[in-house]
């Protein structure tokens, strides 16, 4: 069984999967952040960066997804292929930080690996408005993400409504995160979970 968690930037994907795979017992894939040899330069200097990250990310999204889709045991993900190519992508290149040639040879690698993607048997949006990024962005203060601009986290959340709006790959799950605190607030974990039981398995928990 494999879940995916999506979301904007400092929606709280990291968090909840570590909580739910906690929860469940399931094993978790993480984005890998650390290792990035991308990353930091990327937020310093977009246009001169953005199609090495962009590889960067959709291949090693693609060997995670090689490794969910090899394994029997449950697994949840954080972030999917699909927001790489049609949310990060197609904004860095509608907003002119990738070329035209080098976001077609992105898409033309992007669809060589679709056929071998399968959709999570979940996919859970967290769904934020602005306000709510930032202050989770600010909280966690990592240094390279201090130069965003709002623009980007708001034409992102704009590709991420088109995208989970037209999202027919499987089931589907949206949580609006705006108005709860799932880390503080028990009650409001133990809904998100009761969502999951009812969409994954019908049950009224
Ligand atoms: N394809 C991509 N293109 C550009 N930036 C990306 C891409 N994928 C991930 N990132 C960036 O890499 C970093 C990854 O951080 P992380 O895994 O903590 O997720 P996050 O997006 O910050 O979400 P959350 O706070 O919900 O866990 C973020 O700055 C994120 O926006």
């Amino acid at each position: 069984m494999h879940i995916a968690v999506a979301g904007n930037i400092g929606s709280g994907k990291t968090t909840l999967a570590e909580k739910l795979g906690k929860h469940y017992g399931w094993d978790i894939e993480f984005e890998s952040v650390e290792n990035n040899p991308y990353l930091a330069d990327f937020y310093a200097d977009m246009p001169r960066w953005a199609f090495h990250l962009q590889v960067y990310f959709l291949n090693s999204r693609f060997n995670q997804l090689k490794t969910i889709q090899a394994k029997t045991s449950p697994t949840i993900q954080d972030r999917t292929i699909y927001e790489d190519a049609y949310i990060f992508a197609a904004n860095l290149y509608k907003s002119g930080y990738l070329s035209q040639r080098d976001y077609e040879s992105y898409l033309s690698l992007f669809h060589s690996m679709l056929p071998h993607v399968k959709a999570p048997d979940l996919l859970i949006y967290l769904k934020a408005d602005i306000p709510k990024l930032v202050g989770q962005i600010e909280k966690r203060g990592r240094s390279y993400e201090t130069t965003m601009r709002i623009d980007y986290l708001k034409h992102l959340n704009e590709h991420y409504e088109e995208w989970i709006g037209g999202y027919r790959e499987g089931k589907l799950l949206i949580i609006d995160v705006n108005q709860i605190d799932f880390v503080a607030n028990p009650d409001d974990f133990a809904a998100i979970v009761s969502k999951i039981e009812r969409e994954m398995f019908g049950l009224f928990a």
